[in-house]
């Protein structure tokens, strides 16, 4: 798929958002991009993970054993590029605001994972899941994401395969531009939600 392919699936599916948005590391944005709206259709989620899935190859990871995503946003991604490597494909969830793996899922030392990502804006939430599974002792080679909204800026610590690079501009809360700071904010992301109690 092409940079103008992967866009204009987030097109048609409505995704790309205008407004002023609160994204998951703070900063603020006036673009969002709603993968949601991408996975609600699996035909198209097929395609773009697909792709994912043969950039991950070219780019020398064809030998990872596991996928792991981080929720909420990753999981969807991650199924789906995992079915095209023919891999499990697991993911970690944020338990006080901080990623683990549960739900019985386990790693092997020798193992050699992969964490699939839906966008990465700062490269943070990757980070974080990484620290996570190094935590538990797992081989982390690589990480891979649909959208890289830094446009290549980023740096998860471990080499990152982007589909598309799509650099977009984002802004601390204390430095908007004015007609951002017009326009209130919105947080579409699920870190820092209540969860269930
Ligand atoms: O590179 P970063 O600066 O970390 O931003 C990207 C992250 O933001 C979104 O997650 P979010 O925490 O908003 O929640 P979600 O997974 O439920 O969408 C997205 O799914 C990535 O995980
Ligand atoms: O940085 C984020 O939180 C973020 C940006 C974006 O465009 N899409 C998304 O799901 N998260
Ligand atoms: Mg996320």
């Amino acid at each position: 798929m092409t940079r103008d392919d992967v866009l204009a699936v987030f097109r048609e599916c409505g995704a790309m958002l205008e407004g002023h948005f609160i994204l998951s590391s703070g900063l603020r944005s006036p673009v969002f991009l709603q993968k949601a709206k991408v996975f609600q259709y699996p035909a198209q989620t097929e395609k773009l993970c697909k792709a994912l899935a043969a950039k991950i190859h070219a780019d020398g990871f064809g030998d990872v054993t596991k996928v792991v995503s981080p929720a909420i946003g990753g999981i969807i991604p991650g199924y789906e590029t995992a079915r095209h490597l023919n891999l499990p494909a697991l993911y970690t969830e944020r338990v006080d605001g901080k990623f683990e793996l549960r739900r019985g899922f386990e790693i092997a030392p020798d193992d050699k994972v992969i964490v699939v990502e839906d966008i990465v804006s700062t490269g943070l939430s990757i980070r974080e899941c990484v620290a996570a599974l190094r935590d538990i002792g797992a081989n982390v080679v690589a990480a891979a994401c649909l959208i890289d909204r830094s446009g290549g800026e980023a740096d998860v610590g471990v080499p990152l395969v982007s589909l598309i690079e799509y650099k977009v501009p984002a802004y601390p809360a204390d430095q908007l531009p004015p007609e951002l700071a017009a326009i209130p904010a919105i947080k579409p992301g699920s870190r820092g939600i209540q969860g269930v109690k």
